[in-house]
């Protein structure tokens, strides 16, 4: 598919949304109304460090046919598959739409090894990987729903990139910002990041002090959500930890 070229997003909100939870996210989005954005059961494969933040570069499989998906087909180097990893560059995050199909991984070691010598920000499949051993052992943020041995050809025909997909019950868009910590993923409409981004970053740290009350003991009551009170206690901390 011929690629729009899209303005490129601020550096700064980025760095908001990697500061920010998943949860965080979710919130935020949910307030602008948007409550489908969570990408539900899938897992990081990879450590939890560093958080996936990178733009959607989508790969749509359809279910395979026995006659069509042999395993010679791979003796083409541009296969949709093989061509869609060579394609993403950095800062992109693969996302597979499996149809939340998992008898046959997705794609193994070999692959996402590539994707992360390409400076890949991360990959999400609502599939199975295989050889997840190694792909443990990544510096590349890993998503799925489990793993499977089984090779994708057996259950998966790659046939487009960069469309729009469904990943986990989401939809995701070419270019959307997909955000990953130990809860999983959430999906950014790209036009949204300028519209969260500081909000997100005004509830992580409102967030970070109610625990740390929480924690010293305040109950809920005046604490979570915050009250006048504690608003006004948390504004006073934050010029208090600003002044010279
Ligand atoms: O056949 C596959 O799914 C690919 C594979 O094992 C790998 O990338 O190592
Ligand atoms: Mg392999």
């Amino acid at each position: 598919m011929t690629e729009t070229p899209q303005a490129p997003l601020n550096p700064d909100d980025l760095a908001a949304l990697r500061e920010s939870s998943t949860a965080t996210l979710t919130t935020q989005l949910f307030k602008l109304g948007l409550r489908n954005t969570f990408l539900a059961g899938l897992g990081r494969v990879t450590g939890d460090r560093p958080r996936m933040v990178g733009e959607a570069f989508t790969l749509r499989y359809i279910p395979a046919r026995e006659d069509i998906d042999t395993l010679d087909v791979f003796n083409d180097y541009d296969h949709p598959q093989r061509a869609a990893i060579e394609q993403v560059g950095p800062g992109q995050v693969l996302v597979m739409d499996c149809r939340g199909q998992g008898r046959a991984a997705s794609a193994g070691n070999i692959l996402l090894s590539r994707l992360s010598v390409r400076g890949a920000a991360g990959l999400v499949t609502d599939g199975t990987l295989r050889d997840v051993e190694e792909i443990g052992a990544l510096p590349l943020p890993v998503y799925s729903a489990g793993a499977a041995a089984m090779t994708n050809l057996a259950l998966h025909h790659a046939v487009d990139t960069q469309v729009p997909v469904g990943c986990a019950g989401v939809a995701v868009y070419p270019g959307d910002v997909l955000v990953g910590d130990r809860d999983g993923v959430v999906c950014v409409p790209r036009h949204l990041v300028p519209v969260i981004a500081r909000q997100a970053r005004e509830q992580e740290d409102l967030e970070a002090f109610i625990t740390e009350r929480v924690l010293a003991g305040a109950p809920l009551r005046g604490t979570y959500p915050a009250d006048e009170d504690t608003l006004r206690a948390y504004r006073e901390s934050r010029l208090a930890s600003t002044a010279p």
